[in-house]
């Protein structure tokens, strides 16, 4: 299995291109499903969960084609898919193939709206908490789906079609969002959905939907109100920027010290995460094309977060602020409201000299002046990128395997540092 190896210490001077969201390219692949036209989506990054969602979706009848390949070193553009539900032909979405990531279980809103019908395995994804599907459950059978579980499989039947109504999320779901929202565009009547994410992904879903010919209006506030139509027709749609991607290397900036470009990121994706990052004393403004981070050598000073649903500090740069954390100034807390189980990289961090301790959900981080270079390994994706992070500023060499993880939603990430300076290389074994 590959493996990152880096060897600590250098600063990141230059420009880091951010790609194309991986959280909303999901469902944006996911929403054509619901047209028999082409739903053709540009910059999308090239993941593995990109590469799996292609498979899981061909298997349900969808064509797709991939233009914009890479054409030499310097092509990091992302990728323009073409996606083409002609027909349904197979309603059922296997385990084999839904255990390997969670969002894959969203295909279950678009399949019964157009279908009536969809059996659909319970997911899998990182493993950072128990992650239950009952909003999803109850927000379809709202809408007038019969629902049971068998042996692992949810399955939904609305054989008189989807019926418009009131759901209210007893919590911020972004995934019961997108895919309750999916299904309601096909819906007879009016849906709300009431305590409805926010998150930016979610907007950019609702902007292609809207392309597609849906009515939805309040996406990006806690109401989002869906008038159902006939049918969704194809569209074109660019993928948003990721946000989680820009916050990821605007940490190893602070982390490290030195000046880079993030070309494509928008701070009006990530301000809460921005200002931590300023109150910890790198200096980050927008510039023509992108977010300039810079930080010239002095200390890191500590900042307390706590993760909140969008507009808050997301729960996925938890991991890579606490690394950014373990050299600071002084003691940090960082406390984990989203997800009950996303302190794994904690235990691997202490294995680079980081003085964490854990109480209930609350991480308190004694920042140290070294961090020293180790084997380390992560279970999940923003974890792996946070141990990164950690060996770009330990003394000596990191080795962190499990690479995979990273594969999922990093795009190049080895490329991309080490055309900053960083000493990082992929082992292929
Ligand atoms: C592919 C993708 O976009 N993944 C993101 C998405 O995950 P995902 O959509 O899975 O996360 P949710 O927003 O649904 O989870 C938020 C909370 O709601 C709970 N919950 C959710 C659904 C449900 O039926 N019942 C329930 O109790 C979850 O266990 C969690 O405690 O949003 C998370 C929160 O911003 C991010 O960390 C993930 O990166
Ligand atoms: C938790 C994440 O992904 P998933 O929801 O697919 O597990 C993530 O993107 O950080």
């Amino acid at each position: 299995m590959d493996s990152i190896k880096i060897v600590g210490g250098a600063r990141l001077n230059g420009v880091i291109p951010i790609s194309g969201a991986k959280n909303a390219a999901l469902p944006l692949m996911i929403a054509s499903l619901l047209s028999d036209e082409t739903l053709t989506l540009g910059n999308v990054p090239r993941l593995r969960d990109v590469a799996q969602l292609t498979h899981i979706l061909s298997n349900h009848g969808v064509d797709y084609s991939v233009d914009g390949k890479r054409v030499g070193q310097d092509d990091l553009k992302g990728q323009t898919l073409h996606l083409t539900a002609r027909t349904i032909v197979d309603t059922t979405a296997p385990y084999e193939l839904v255990s390997k990531m969670r969002a894959s279980f969203w295909v279950i809103g678009p399949l019964v709206a157009r279908e009536r019908r969809a059996r659909v395995s319970l997911p899998g994804g990182c493993a950072i908490g128990t992650r239950p599907v009952d909003f999803f459950i109850e927000g379809l059978s709202k809408l007038g789906a019969q629902i049971d579980i068998e042996a692992g499989y949810v399955v939904v039947k609305a054989p008189q079609g989807l019926v418009g109504a009131r759901i209210e999320f007893p919590k911020v779901s972004v995934g019961a969002t997108h895919t309750l929202m999916m299904a309601a565009t096909l819906a007879r009547g009016e849906t709300e959905l009431v305590n409805a994410a926010r998150e930016p992904e979610v907007v950019d879903l609702a902007n292609c939907l809207i392309g597609m010919g849906a009515k939805i209006e309040g996406a990006g506030t806690p109401v989002i109100r869906i008038q159902g139509v006939d049918r969704l027709h194809g569209h074109r749609h660019a993928v948003i920027p990721d946000r989680i991607e820009a916050g990821t290397y605007a940490m190893a900036v602070a982390m490290t010290g030195g000046d880079v470009v993030l070309e494509n990121a928008r701070a009006d994706l990530l301000e809460t995460a921005l200002d931590v990052l300023r109150q910890t004393g790198a200096d980050i403004t927008q510039v023509d094309g992108g977010l300039r981070v810079y930080r010239n050598g002095n200390g890191i000073a500590p900042v307390d977060i706590t993760t909140e649903p969008f507009p808050g500090f997301p729960t996925d740069l938890q991991a890579q602020f606490m690394a950014l954390m373990t050299r600071a100034g002084g003691q940090s807390r960082i406390t984990e409201t989203i997800f009950e189980n996303r302190f794994m990289h904690v235990q691997e961090l202490a294995r680079l000299g980081a003085r964490i301790r854990i109480d209930g959900h609350t991480a308190i981080v004694d920042g140290v002046s070294t961090l020293r270079g180790a084997p380390v390994m992560a279970t999940d994706l923003r974890a792996s990128v946070s141990l990164v992070i950690a060996g770009l500023a330990a003394e000596g060499e990191t080795n962190v395997s499990r690479v995979y993880h990273l594969d999922r939603g990093f795009e190049r990430l080895e490329e991309k540092l080490g055309r900053c300076g960083a000493v990082i290389e992929r082992i292929s074994n």
